[in-house]
């Protein structure tokens, strides 16, 4: 897989910092936004979207994906998430999952804080032993 470029990686860190700004968070007021770069070069935006009924919320990183997933792109270079915290807050468990069907264990994602300084960790190190759709049929 190809790398990040570094003209990529300026236009996803302006894009998933502006992202934070479409949240939907009136009950945790933690905003977060996410942007996927796909393969063919395009980038696809995401934030969390809350709700009365809390647990039906929805992460930043999930509305990115399957955002991306309609319009669809289902191959990607790269994940930024961003927040407004320091050190940088890193996707969720359940984002975590999410994100590992259309990945590799290589695959990078960018955490931004809230100084839009980042750290890089790949998805093996986001979630190792991880479980995915070439174990449905291996069998
Ligand atoms: O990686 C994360 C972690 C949390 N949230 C959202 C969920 C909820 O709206 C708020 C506080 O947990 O942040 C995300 O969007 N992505
Ligand atoms: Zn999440």
């Amino acid at each position: 897989m190809s790398e990040v470029t570094a003209q990529e990686l300026e236009i996803l860190s302006t894009k998933v910092i502006a992202a934070k700004e479409a949240a939907y968070c009136p009950y945790s007021k933690f905003r977060v936004g996410a942007c996927l770069l796909t393969t063919s070069g395009e980038f696809v935006v995401g934030a969390n979207v809350e709700n009365a009924a809390y647990p039906v919320g929805t992460c930043a990183e999930r509305v990115a994906i399957g955002t991306a997933v309609v319009a669809g792109h289902k191959e990607f270079k790269a994940l930024a998430v961003a927040t407004d915290v320091k050190p940088a807050g890193s996707p969720c468990g359940m984002c975590r999952q999410f994100i590992r069907e259309f990945t590799n264990p290589s695959f990078p994602v960018y955490m931004y804080d809230k100084d839009g300084g980042y750290k890089i960790m790949t998805m093996d190190e986001l979630l190792p032993d991880s479980f995915g759709p070439e174990h449905l049929s291996s069998t």
